[in-house]
């Protein structure tokens, strides 16, 4: 940590104004309802993009519009390249151990170039066709198959697509889908559900478990032991179904089967320990799991809302695409199609707040002086909902991003996917995947909102799903 402003040099510049709080606790409970994103935004709507609260001793800047965003994590990035984790967090994912929470090292730019080069990155994604193609099809038949068995039924769009994305996602990392698994262990065969829920759900659950002593560093030795018993039981159990799923497949590799998957890249980086490789195989688990469902959730539910908006989608695809099936290749043409996508991204945005960043040399952001030891925390949400920036925020229109300059495929239009050298590495397989989907089920089905669900965008957990679950009703066009 470098801290260089010298007394006359911090006195030039003021510091950005505070949200008044509490002695003590400072504004931790105005933060008690687990939404801080639309707290933050409404405090910028006083306070300004930028500006400080307390969470108990511990000082935030939190920034809330595109451009300052941008100048944290474009221009200022060399000053703020590290990061600061929850205790929650840190244990989670083992201490850093993942492309995305690693610190901008040695360690992150090796692990940075395996996922690009071998998952994430155009090339690798080109690869990886085939279980998309797989995954759109095996939707689209379980749906056809639930309509045929309940014609007027209410189908959970949730269920429906959470269990494909997590089989591609395995295939990905793992190379194969599984149904099953012995965890000696946890002495039990684990199910796909099962694995589902040890993987993702109790880990999205676990990211937001706070520990108290988080907010008052100097009464760390005091103990919180059920706090930690849960937290390490979640980070255990992930560990052990790793370790199992990863033996496992090694066991394969062993006999020669030769899989296209990342596992199989990662081993031949001798750089890397079990611990890391755990870690890191994971890491693309839940990440290929959660966002891009919530996303192509909350999509699905604007159009079954939108009536006009989804016949202006199956027009497009009809004039586009006439009967062929809509495949990866029509993409490009489909420019109603890519703004549903990125109007869903500003107005849902699957990642309201970056993890948070750590400023480890003195620095300016909005004219403002940002100390070194500063945490910063970068609002997406509050970004792409920013009066200033986008008319009628609140509105989820797709036409606004017809009528700009935007290229058909930046996939910057909004803060969504962050910005600068850590914005997100998935977004062209959360594009791919997205879109496919979305053109394929309006291509076929007619989508149209449970009466009484017009209002319902309650969001819960650390991203943006939607409280409830979409259950919709789908009538097939033909
Ligand atoms: C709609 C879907 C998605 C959204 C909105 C999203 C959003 C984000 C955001 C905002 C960041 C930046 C965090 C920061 O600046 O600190 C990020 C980073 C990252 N995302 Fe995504 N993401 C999505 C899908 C995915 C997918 C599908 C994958 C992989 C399977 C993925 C892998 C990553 C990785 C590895 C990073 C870390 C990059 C780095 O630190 O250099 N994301 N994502």
């Amino acid at each position: 940590v470098k801290i260089g402003l010298d007394r006359r040099k911090r006195r030039q510049f003021n510091e950005p104004p505070a949200v008044p709080g509490l002695p003590l606790i400072g504004n931790l409970l105005q933060l008690k309802e687990k939404k801080p994103h639309q707290t933050f935004a409404k405090w910028a709507e006083k306070y300004g993009p930028i500006y400080s609260i307390k969470t108990g001793s511990s000082k935030l800047i939190v920034l809330n519009s595109t451009q300052v965003a941008k100048e944290a994590m474009v221009a200022k990035f060399p000053s703020i390249s590290t990061r600061k984790l929850s205790k929650a967090l840190a244990v989670l994912t083992s201490n850093k151990k993942m492309v995305a929470t690693s610190d901008y090292d040695d360690f992150h730019k090796l692990v940075k170039r395996c996922i690009i080069i071998n998952l994430l990155g155009a090339g690798a994604q080109k690869q990886l066709r085939d279980h998309r193609d797989v995954m759109v099809s095996n939707m689209i038949e379980n749906l056809e198959t639930t309509i045929k068995e309940n014609p007027d039924g209410v189908v959970n769009f949730r269920e429906l697509f959470k269990d494909e994305l997590f089989q591609l996602a395995l295939k990905e990392a793992l190379g194969l889908d599984i149904d099953s698994i012995y965890v000696p262990e946890l002495g039990k065969e684990l199910t796909k559900q099962d694995l589902y829920n040890v993987l993702v759900v109790d880990l999205m659950r676990g990211a937001i478990e706070v520990d108290w002593r988080d907010f008052f560093p100097y009464l760390r030795w005091v103990p919180n032991s059920k706090w930690e018993e849960n937290i390490q039981r979640i980070a255990s159990n992930k560990f052990f179904v790793m370790k199992s799923l990863i033996n496992e497949q090694k066991r394969r590799f062993d006999q020669g089967e030769v899989v296209n998957c990342y596992l199989n890249y990662l081993l031949s980086e001798k750089a890397l320990t079990e611990e890391d490789l755990i870690s890191l195989v994971w890491e693309v688990i839940i990440e290929a799991s959660d966002t891009t469902a919530v996303l192509t959730e909350w999509a699905m539910y604007e159009l079954a809302k939108n009536f006009d908006c989804q016949d202006q989608l199956y027009n497009e695809i009809k004039e586009v695409c006439g009967s062929e099936k809509v495949t990866e290749e029509h993409l490009p043409q489909l420019l109603y199609l890519n703004s549903v996508f990125h109007e869903t991204l500003r107005r849902h945005s699957p990642v309201p707040i970056v993890p948070l960043r750590f400023v480890h040399e003195d620095t300016q952001l909005g004219g403002f002086l940002i100390p070194a030891g500063t945490e910063i925390a970068i609002n997406l949400y509050a970004c792409n909902m920013n009066k200033k920036d986008w008319d009628e925020p609140d509105i989820w229109r797709p036409e606004r991003f017809l009528e700009g300059a935007h290229e058909v495929s930046d996939l910057y239009k909004t803060m969504a996917f962050g910005a600068g050298k850590r914005a997100c590495a998935g977004s062209i397989q959360a594009m791919l995947i997205t879109c496919i989907s979305i053109a394929r089920f309006v291509q076929e089905f007619e989508w149209r909102l449970v009466e009484g669900d017009e209002d319902k965008v309650d969001t819960v957990q650390l991203t943006a799903q939607r409280l409830q679950p979409l259950c919709v009703y789908v009538k097939a066009r033909n």
